[in-house]
C-alpha cells in the first residue's frame, strides 16, 4: 500500500502528520536507535525454545519480512488481517487496520543466551560469534533485580508515536515465533525521556525533570560515530555498524520523591526543575560548570548530584545514548504507583560506557536518587547492524 494498512476503506489522514509517517526500515545501521524518539515503546525479551539453526534462521527472515511490512504500514503476511481464507486465523492480527504507521521502527538485539547456554555450551553453533563484551552485566551496589525481569535470548523494541501500532508490532512477532520463542518478559513505555535530535524539545521524567538535555543527539555526528556504532577495529565482524542495547528497569519511588522540597530534587538531580538548566548556571543546553560554587562556598552542583556522578568528566570521557521511556505498570497493594523509568541505551562498548557511569552512580553514598529508585530489571544485547534490501537480521551472524 501506500504507506496505510492495506485493507484498510477508510481514506487515510488528511494532512501529512510527521507524527504518522512511515520510517524506512533498511539501511547500514537499524533503525530505531539514533531515530528520533518516538512518543511510545513495548519492548519485549524472549527464549528461544528451538535448538535448530535453521529454524532460528527461518524465524529471523520471517520477522524481518514482517518487520519490513509493518513499519512501512502494511498488513503481516500475503493477505493480511482480512484478505485470507475465511476458514484459517488471518496472517495479520488487524487491530492497526486503517491506523498510519506512525513512526513506527523495530529494532533487534541478540542476547548471550542465544551464543551458549547458562553453562557456557554453545548454541545454533554461534559459540565462536559471540562478542566478548556480550556478558552479563556486573552487579551494582543497590540492584534488586528480579531474574524474571533480566536477560533474554533475544529483545525486540517496538517504537511508535501510537501505542497501538507499537503493541501490533510485538503482538505479531511473537504470534510468528511460536513454538520456537517465548515471551520472557515485556514492557510498555509512554513519554520517551529522552530526545534523540535537537529538534525535539525535551521530555520530562516521572520525577518531573526535563530528560535527555545532554544526551547524545543524532546531529552530533562525531559523538554518534564515537559512542554508538561498533567499528571494525572492535569487532566482531558481523556486528560491525551495530550496537549494544542496555536496558534496566528502574522503579521510582514516586511518593517518597514527591514530599521531598524543590530544593533537594534539584540539588539530587543538579538541575532547576523549571527550565533544565544547570544548577551552575544558564539556560537548558548551558555547559554544565562541576567547578562552580555557590554563594556558601559549596559546589553549585554538589558532590552527590546524578549529573555530576553521571557527567563525562568523571567516567573517563563516556557518554551514551540514552532512549528510554517512563512507565506505570498500575499501583501496588499498597496503594503506591508502580511507576519509573524503563533505562535503554546504546553504546559502542558496554564496559566502558553504561557499567562504568553505573558505577559512579551505584549505591547509598553515591547518586542522591538512589534514595528514590531501585534497578529491578537488567538487560544486554548486541543489536546487528541494518539490514540491506534481500537481507534478515543477524544475516552476518549466519554467512
Ligand atoms: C548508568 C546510566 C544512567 C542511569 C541508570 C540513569 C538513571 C536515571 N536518570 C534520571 C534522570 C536524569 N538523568 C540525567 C542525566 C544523565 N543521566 C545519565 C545516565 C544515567 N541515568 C547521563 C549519562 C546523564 C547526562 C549527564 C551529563 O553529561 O550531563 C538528567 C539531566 C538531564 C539530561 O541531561 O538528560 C536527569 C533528569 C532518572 C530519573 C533515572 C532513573 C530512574
Ligand atoms: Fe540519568
Amino acid at each position: 500500500g501506500a504507506g496505510y494498512a492495506a485493507a484498510d476503506t477508510s481514506p487515510p489522514p488528511v494532512a501529512a502528520d510527521p507524527h504518522a509517517l512511515p520510517i524506512p526500515f533498511e539501511g547500514v545501521h537499524q533503525a530505531g536507535i539514533v531515530t528520533p524518539a518516538q512518543d511510545r515503546l513495548y519492548f519485549v525479551a524472549l527464549d528461544l525454545t528451538t535448538e535448530d539453526r535453521d529454524s532460528l534462521i527461518a524465524l529471523l527472515k520471517q520477522w524481518t519480512a514482517a518487520a519490513r511490512q509493518m513499519t512501512q504500514g502494511n498488513d503481516v503476511g500475503e493477505m493480511g488481517a482480512v484478505s485470507g481464507s475465511p476458514y484459517s486465523p488471518p496472517e495479520d492480527t488487524g487491530e492497526a487496520l486503517g491506523l498510519p504507521p506512525s513512526g513506527l521502527t523495530i529494532t533487534i538485539g541478540f542476547g548471550r543466551g542465544m551464543f551458549v547456554d547458562a553453562k557456557g555450551r554453545p548454541r545454533f553453533g554461534l559459540d565462536g560469534k559471540l562478542p566478548d563484551l556480550l556478558a552479563d552485566l556486573p552487579p551494582f551496589v543497590g540492584d534488586r533485580l528480579d531474574p524474571a525481569l533480566c536477560g533474554g535470548d533475544l529483545a525486540i523494541q517496538a517504537c511508535a508515536n501510537d501505542p497501538q501500532i507499537a503493541v501490533h508490532a510485538i503482538r505479531n512477532l511473537v504470534r510468528i515465533a511460536f513454538g520456537r520463542a517465548t515471551v520472557r518478559y515485556s514492557q510498555m513505555g509512554f513519554g520517551r525521556t529522552s530526545s534523540t535530535s535537537s529538534a525535539q524539545v525535551t521530555a520530562r521524567n516521572l520525577f518531573g525533570f526535563k530528560d535527555g538535555t545532554a544526551n547524545i543527539k543524532v546531529e552530533q555526528k562525531k559523538d554518534v560515530d564515537d559512542f554508538v556504532w561498533v567499528h571494525e577495529q572492535d569487532g566482531p565482524d558481523w556486528l560491525v555498524g551495530g550496537s549494544y542495547l542496555v536496558t534496566r528497569k528502574i522503579d521510582m519511588r514516586i511518593e517518597i520523591w514527591d514530599r521531598e522540597s524543590l530544593e533537594g530534587q534539584e540539588a539530587s538531580i543538579g538541575r532547576a526543575k523549571g527550565s533544565g538548566g544547570p544548577l551552575s548556571g544558564g539556560d537548558e543546553f548551558a555547559a554544565i560548570d562541576l567547578a562552580a560554587k555557590g554563594d556558601d562556598g559549596e559546589p553549585a552542583i554538589a558532590e552527590r548530584s546524578h549529573v555530576r556522578l553521571a557527567h563525562p568528566d568523571v567516567n573517563h570521557g563516556a557518554k551514551l545514548l540514552r532512549r528510554g521511556y517512563n512507565f506505570v505498570d498500575g499501583s501496588n497493594g499498597l496503594g503506591q504507583l508502580s511507576a519509573g523509568l524503563f533505562f535503554i541505551a546504546y553504546q559502542r562498548d558496554p564496559v566502558q560506557q553504561f557499567v562504568q557511569i553505573q558505577r559512579s552512580l551505584a549505591g547509598s553514598t553515591r547518586d542522591l536518587l538512589n534514595e528514590y529508585i531501585v534497578h529491578v530489571g537488567s538487560g544486554l544485547f548486541a543489536c546487528p547492524p541494518g539490514v540491506g534490501r534481500d537481507g534478515y537480521w543477524g544475516d552476518k551472524l549466519f554467512a
